[in-house]
């Protein structure tokens, strides 16, 4: 079997922008105060949208991809996913002095107390940044144990850091640390979390 690559690059860059599209549209959906027969229309638009997408259909996500440098893309993940709209997408970078680090933009659609960001969101978010803090350092494993102190409620609508790191590690075991900050450094959520490299990936390297 031959694989055209432009065209199948061309694709999964068209569905990363339909991804960005429907953010946005979700975006409007939580947001619109136009009338009740406009919101029906719009519905009645979308379902037929829908129909069209389901005509062929995977039954998982866009699956992870190891370079041959190590470097993993994810695109269904659904936290950085850039093909699925359930992610931010979160842009986890390598930090030379802490782990991992990704600048975070929560949208009001992430709402969970009155102008907050819910709580299962933050948790979501520091589990991912915790996960990659472990696989960076050479031990990727699946959580065990993710423990998330709420310090002070997160804002949505103005820029947040998260940062993680690995501390340790114990045969299979390893733990991280990880936090949600304002830049200025001051701390909103932190978490400290167990991940467990399942046998059969020891020895995988990802960068
Ligand atoms: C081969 C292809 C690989 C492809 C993928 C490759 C790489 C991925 C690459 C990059 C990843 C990049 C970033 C990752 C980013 C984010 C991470 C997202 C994290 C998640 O969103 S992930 C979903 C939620 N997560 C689960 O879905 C886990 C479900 N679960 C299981 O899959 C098993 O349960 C597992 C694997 C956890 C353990 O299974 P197991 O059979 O390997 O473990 P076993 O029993 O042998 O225990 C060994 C030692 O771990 C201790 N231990 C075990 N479990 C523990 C627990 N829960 N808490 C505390 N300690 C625990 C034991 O007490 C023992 O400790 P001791 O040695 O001291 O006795």
């Amino acid at each position: 079997m031959t694989i055209d690559v432009a065209a199948h690059d061309a694709r999964l860059e068209a569905l990363c922008a339909l991804a960005q599209e429907t953010r946005d549209f979700m975006d409007a959906v939580a947001l619109t105060e136009v009338g009740g027969s406009e919101i029906a229309a719009v519905a009645a638009e979308l379902a037929a949208l829908t129909a069209r997408l389901r005509l062929a259909a995977r039954e998982t996500p866009q699956p992870l991809e190891i370079g041959a440098d190590g470097t993993v893309r994810h695109l269904g993940n659904a936290v950085t996913g850039a093909a699925n709209p359930h992610a931010l997408p979160l842009v986890v970078e390598r930090d030379p002095e802490r782990g991992v680090r990704a600048d975070i933009a929560f949208r009001p659609l992430h709402e969970g107390p009155p102008s907050a960001v819910h709580g299962g969101i933050s948790a979501m978010i520091l589990d991912h940044v915790l996960g990659q803090a472990v696989a960076a350092a050479g031990v990727a494993g699946l959580t065990g144990t993710l423990t998330v102190r709420y310090r002070a409620t997160v804002p949505y609508g103005r820029p947040l850091v998260a940062t993680a790191e690995h501390t340790r590690s114990e045969g299979r075991k390893s733990w991280a640390d990880g936090r949600i900050a304002l830049p200025d450094g001051t701390v909103l959520v932190e978490a400290t979390g167990l991940f467990v490299t399942p046998a059969e990936w020891v020895g995988l390297k990802v960068t």
